[in-house]
C-alpha cells in the first residue's frame, strides 16, 4: 500500500515535468528536475525543517493526516518543493491547485468532493482565492465538510457532504494579504527565509551532483554570493555556467566560468539583475532617493506593483539597498554606493 502510494507520488513528479515542459518552459522542467524529494534532501531552512518533521512524524505516529501547512516567502525558496515532500513523506497522493485556478467557489467544491483520505491539497498562491471560495475552503479545513450546492435559482439546495481527512498546504508570496479567519486555520504556519551563502553553496553543490557536472569548490562560493539567497536562482545560475564551460570553455565550472557568466547574464557582484538595478536606478535618479509609491516606482520600471514588491523589493530591502517607511519607498545610502553615485545632500533626512 505504501508503495503503491510512493509510485503514485513519483508519477505526479515525472507528470509534473512533463506539463511544464508541455508548456514549453525548459527552465522549470529543468528545475523540477533538481528539487528535492525528501526532507533530508531539503538544504537548509532549519528550523522550519525541524517543525515540519516534528509535525508529520507525529501524524505518522497517530495515522493520521498532518494539520493544514501554510508556507510563505519569496519567489524560489522551496514553497512548492516543500508540499511535495510532505505529501511524499506521507506516502499521500499530492493534489495541485492555485488560487488563481479556482474562479468560482463550485471550482473548489468538486476539489475537494473528490479527495482521497490523507489526500494533501496544495493551493499555490492561495492569497488570489476569490472570497466564496475562500469561505468554502475555511468550513472545509476546520469541519471537513461542504456544501454542495445542487440545482439552481429558488430550487437550488445544498447538500452537506462529509470530507475524509486532508491536509491543506498553502503556499503564498504575500502572507499579509491572507484574511485572519483564513491563516488561523493553519495549524503550522512556515516563513522561508533568504538562505545564507553556506546552504546556497550545499544547493550547488547537490544540483551539480546530480547534473553529473564538475563544480570547483571556488566557483560554488561565488555563485552561492551572487545568488540573492535563492535556491532557484542558484540552479539557474549553476545552468548557465554549464553552457558556458561547456560551450566557450573546457566544460568544468571553474571560477573563471562562474565569472565570464555572470557576467554574460549581467548578474552583478550582489547577486542583482536588471529589475534589481532598474528599480534601485529608478529610486535614485528619478525619484530622488524617494520617498515615492509603489505603484509609481513599478510604472518607472514597467512592471506590476505586485512584481517589483513580491520579487525585486524583498532582497533589497534585506541588503539594505532600500527602505520601506509609511511615505513609500526610499533608497538608502548603500545603493547610492552601489550604482556608484553620491548621496544627495537633501536626502539624508529621509534616512533618520
Ligand atoms: N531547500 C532547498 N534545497 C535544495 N533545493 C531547493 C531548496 N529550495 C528550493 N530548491 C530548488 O529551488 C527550486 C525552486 O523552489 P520552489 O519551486 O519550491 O520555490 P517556490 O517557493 O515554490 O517559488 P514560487 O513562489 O515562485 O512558486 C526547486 O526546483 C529546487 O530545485
Ligand atoms: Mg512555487
Amino acid at each position: 500500500m505504501a508503495e503503491e502510494r510512493e509510485e503514485l507520488v513519483t508519477e505526479r513528479f515525472a507528470a509534473e515535468s512533463l506539463v511544464q515542459a508541455g508548456a514549453d518552459d525548459l527552465e522549470r522542467a529543468a528545475e523540477a528536475a533538481l528539487r528535492p524529494r525528501r526532507l533530508d534532501e531539503f538544504v537548509g531552512q532549519r528550523v522550519v525543517r525541524d517543525q515540519l518533521s516534528l509535525v508529520l512524524d507525529a501524524a505518522r505516529g497517530r495515522g493520521k493526516a498532518p494539520d493544514h501547512v501554510l508556507l510563505s516567502g519569496p519567489p524560489g525558496l522551496g514553497k512548492t518543493t516543500l508540499a511535495m515532500i510532505i505529501a511524499a513523506e506521507m506516502g499521500a497522493p499530492l493534489r495541485v491547485t492555485s488560487g488563481p485556478a479556482i474562479q468560482h467557489a463550485g471550482d473548489l467544491a468538486a476539489v475537494l468532493s473528490s479527495l482521497e483520505e490523507g489526500e494533501v491539497l496544495f493551493i499555490d498562491e492561495i492569497h488570489r482565492l476569490a472570497r466564496p471560495a475562500e469561505e468554502l475552503l475555511y468550513m472545509a479545513m476546520e469541519d471537513f465538510r461542504v456544501d454542495v450546492i445542487v440545482g439552481k435559482g429558488a430550487g437550488a439546495s445544498a447538500i452537506p457532504l462529509t470530507l475524509p481527512p486532508f491536509t491543506v498546504v498553502g503556499a503564498t508570496t504575500r502572507a499579509g494579504l491572507l484574511p485572519a479567519p483564513l491563516r488561523d486555520r493553519f495549524g503550522f504556519t512556515a516563513h522561508l527565509d533568504f538562505y545564507s551563502a553556506d546552504d546556497l553553496e550545499r544547493v550547488l553543490v547537490r544540483s551539480a551532483g546530480l547534473l553529473g557536472v564538475p563544480l570547483d569548490h571556488t566557483a560554488a562560493a561565488e555563485l552561492a554570493a551572487r545568488s540573492r539567497g535563492t535556491p532557484r536562482i542558484a540552479n539557474r545560475l549553476l545552468r548557465r555556467v554549464r553552457d558556458w564551460a561547456e560551450v566557450r570553455g573546457d566544460g568544468t565550472l571553474s571560477l573563471v566560468a562562474a565569472r565570464a557568466a555572470l557576467e554574460v547574464y549581467e548578474v552583478d557582484d550582489l547577486g542583482l539583475d536588471r529589475l534589481d538595478r532598474a528599480v534601485l536606478t529608478a529610486l535614485c535618479t528619478r525619484f530622488g532617493g524617494g520617498p515615492v509609491g509603489l505603484t509609481t516606482l513599478a510604472v518607472a520600471v514597467g512592471e506590476e506593483p505586485e512584481t517589483v514588491e513580491t520579487v525585486a523589493e524583498p532582497f533589497l530591502v534585506r541588503e539594505g539597498l532600500i527602505g520601506r517607511t509609511p511615505r513609500g519607498r526610499v533608497a538608502l545610502p548603500a545603493a547610492w554606493a552601489h550604482l556608484g553615485l553620491q548621496v544627495p545632500a537633501a536626502s539624508g533626512t529621509l534616512f533618520g
